[in-house]
């Protein structure tokens, strides 16, 4: 990507994050791709962004979290806000593209990040870690430990929940991706999800 098109870039990643929470849609620029047996489905950019964009809204039902049971325990992400603890569960297929984005610890091309809008409840968005061309693959680290498939000498675990969670939260400075933005709106509280 050019550094011109870089510098040009004038609307905070924030900002356009913000509308698209707003309109609870998924931006274009991704495709469902089915990835291997193990894996499942994967999700897949089919035109090209820049480190720091906002690319999707993990979106589903969002809830206060408590002892049940998740029965579809792949789709419902864990998180903390303000003291309480919450869920949002995407295992309706239809509820967002974020759903489809694996785990990768290693080398991660995006991050997970909890993001409040003028102080109102929290959405959980996905931004990119670096530039990322059409074609690619999208990961972040899911941040919980053990899962089966970062084991491969092992035989995988039934019993560790495989589902994007928080282990701990961080709170702002930010990540290598957007460390050096200086372009946050003051109104957006920002956390990074792993
Ligand atoms: C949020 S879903 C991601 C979409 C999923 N691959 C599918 O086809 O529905 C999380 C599930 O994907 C699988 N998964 C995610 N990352 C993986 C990885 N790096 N290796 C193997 N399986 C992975 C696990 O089954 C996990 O419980």
């Amino acid at each position: 990507m050019a550094k011109s098109q870089r510098r040009n870039r004038r609307i905070s990643p924030y900002h356009i994050a913000e509308r698209w929470c707003g309109l609870g849609e998924d931006q274009e620029g991704f495709e469902k791709k089915f990835i291997n047996d193990d894996i499942g489905h994967g999700l897949v950019t089919n035109k090209p962004f820049l480190k720091g964009d906002f690319l999707l809204e993990y979106r589903g039902i969002l809830s206060i979290a408590d002892d049940q049971d998740d029965e579809n325990a792949d789709y419902v992400f864990h998180f903390s806000h303000k003291s309480t603890e919450y869920r949002i569960d995407a295992s309706d297929s239809n509820s967002c593209l974020a759903r489809w984005v694996n785990d990768d610890h290693v080398h991660p091309n995006s991050i997970m990040k909890k993001v409040a809008f003028d102080n109102n409840s929290p959405h959980l968005c996905l931004f990119a870690l670096v530039d990322l061309k059409e074609g690619v693959e999208l990961t972040y680290d899911y941040g919980v430990k053990n899962l089966p498939w970062r084991q491969p000498s092992l035989e995988k675990e039934k019993n560790i929940p495989s589902s994007p969670s928080l282990e701990k939260e961080k709170t702002i400075p930010s990540s290598p991706s957007l460390e050096k933005e200086k372009n946050i709106p003051s109104s957006v509280s920002i956390e990074i999800l792993n």
